[in-house]
């Protein structure tokens, strides 16, 4: 079974020296909740079995496709089109304008010209995100100036390369936009090999450099996260990955396979001249083929890939099992500046030192509903007396992370504003759902993305409030059990009573 829009792929890539067991799988339509396009297998297929095979030269990216070396290697750097991803962003767009004239020609076809991605959304839907940490991640402005300040001139400084008729059609902005988004909902992290140079055609149907060595893990798809995520991801992250000795490529067939919470059955593998695409469990004839996307929270595989995992959830709702809410450390130092009294920079040089001894600036709440270690103790090292905060700067130690009264009363108070940063409640974002008849799909997807952090928020926070009463109620009890004379004197409550 496939699809005939693949067959002309399917050709070009076991002709080009990758293998594919066409008895074992398929491609076909899934209902669009299971993915739509995506892999199936054909029989039963057992642990361990390959299913195919990818050469490092047919993988694209920076390093296969020969436009820096045309453009010149030395003059690429100059532009500073190895770092980040305008210049991955550059080659796909002058491969995809070589038509079937570039080697990976009938690759391209196959991919998505168009996007569900929060990118492309209208300023009203994005509306709907308020609060959530998609929006802030987008990178638009940043993938935007990258286009300006290095792809537009590199442009114009080579007509021979880019000839000016054909810049409207392949390398507008709108252009770059579509094809950083194939970069970001479909490109692996591959892992260099010490034979880093897998770029020629003279390697193609080279069985015998096959290696039988150990497969390791390729980290699947962009996995950056922090407020550097950007889907144009910042140079230093490039820098990173260089330092890594990792290389984002695009990966045919192997960006096919959907993906969804905790369903993954086959997994990249990579050996030193290509990538092997294994079985991690039996899989039956008729199931879907899924890949992993790294289980990530539903705002993150909105922001990337544009759609949501909706599984059922302990206690009988639904959502994402692996959804994550941040909480910025600004908004904990705004509680304690309005519970204190004191402004924010009275506090500044507290938080410097957090930062500067690597303490967290975003704190992520999970759906164990546990409270970080790390926010706790940057509430404590807020509420420290002078004394207190000279002895823990001395020690060169951030405050042990106790969740006592005062620290709770806190987190709840900056937990209470992150709640109201959204502009609907979570009651009112259920009651959305009941009736989502006439909704568009951005909003759907973007009320489940809201409503999967506000429970998190809503949990914790009732977690942590019966914390805080249990931890009063306590001190109560041992303030009433305190005999009325001991050789400490009366204790503050009688003094108070006395008076
Ligand atoms: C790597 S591609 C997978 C193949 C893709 N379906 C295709 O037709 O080429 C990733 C894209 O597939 C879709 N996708 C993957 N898993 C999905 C899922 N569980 N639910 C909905 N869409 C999914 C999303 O559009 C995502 O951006």
């Amino acid at each position: 079974m496939s699809l005939p829009e693949l067959e002309q792929f399917l050709s070009w890539f076991q002709n080009s020296g990758g293998t594919i067991d066409r008895d074992a799988i398929g491609f076909k339509y899934f209902s669009s909740a299971e993915g739509g396009r995506g892999a199936v297998a054909l029989k039963n297929i057992e642990k361990d079995q390959t299913l195919f095979t990818i050469p490092r030269y047919l993988t694209l990216s920076s390093k296969t496709s020969t436009l820096p070396e045309k453009f010149g290697h030395k003059i690429w750097k100059e532009r500073a089109l190895d770092k980040g991803w305008s210049g991955l962003i550059l080659c796909m767009m002058w491969e995809d304008a070589q038509a079937l004239n570039s080697k990976w020609g009938p690759y391209l076809e196959t991919l998505p010209t168009a996007f569900d991605t929060p990118m492309f959304w209208s300023e009203k839907d994005l509306q709907e995100l308020e609060g959530t940490s998609v929006v802030e991640k987008l990178g638009k402005e940043d993938a935007e100036r990258d286009y300006h300040d290095k792809v537009v001139s590199a442009i114009q400084s080579r007509p021979d390369l880019f000839p000016p008729g054909t810049i409207t059609i392949h390398y507008s902005l709108e252009r770059y936009h579509v094809m950083g988004s194939r970069i970001l909902s479909r490109s692996f992290d591959v892992e260099r090999t010490n034979t880093d140079d897998y770029t020629g055609d003279e390697e193609m149907n080279t069985d015998a450099d096959r290696s039988t060595g150990n497969a390791m893990d390729v980290d699947v798809h962009d996995e950056q996260a922090g407020k550097e995520d950007n889907s144009i991801r910042a140079p230093e992250d490039e820098e990173e990955d260089e330092e890594d000795g990792i290389d984002v490529s695009m990966v045919p067939i192997a960006d096919l396979l959907n993906a969804r919470f905790g369903s993954e059955n086959v997994k990249l593998f990579y050996e030193e001249n290509e990538l092997k695409m294994i079985t991690t469990k039996r899989i039956s004839a008729g199931e879907q083929i899924w890949n992993t996307y790294d289980d990530l929270p539903n705002n993150e595989l909105l922001r990337k890939y544009g759609h949501v995992d909706i599984l059922p959830l302990p206690g009988g709702a639904k959502g994402n099992p692996a959804d994550v809410v941040e909480i910025r450390a600004d908004l904990v130092l705004s509680a304690f500046s309005s519970q204190s009294g004191t402004d924010a920079a009275s506090s500044a040089e507290r938080i410097d030192w957090w930062l500067e001894e690597g303490g967290d600036d975003i704190f992520v709440l999970e759906t164990d509903y546990e409270v970080p270690e790390a926010i706790a103790s940057l509430t404590r090292l807020l509420c420290l007396s002078s004394d207190e905060w000279e002895k823990a700067r001395g020690k060169g130690k951030p405050p042990k992370p106790k969740l006592d009264s005062p620290v709770l009363d806190l987190i709840i108070i900056a937990l209470q504003k992150r709640i109201a940063q959204y502009s609907s409640t979570m009651k009112e974002d259920e009651q959305i759902l009941e009736t989502k008849e006439g909704m568009s799909f951005n909003k759907y997807q973007a009320v489940i993305v809201r409503l999967g952090e506000k429970r998190i928020l809503h949990t914790t926070l009732q977690r942590l409030q019966n914390l805080l009463a249990a931890e009063k109620a306590k001190s109560d009890n041992t303030q009433k059990r305190k005999p009325v004379s001991t050789f400490e004197g009366p204790s503050k409550s009688m003094k108070k009573a006395r008076r």
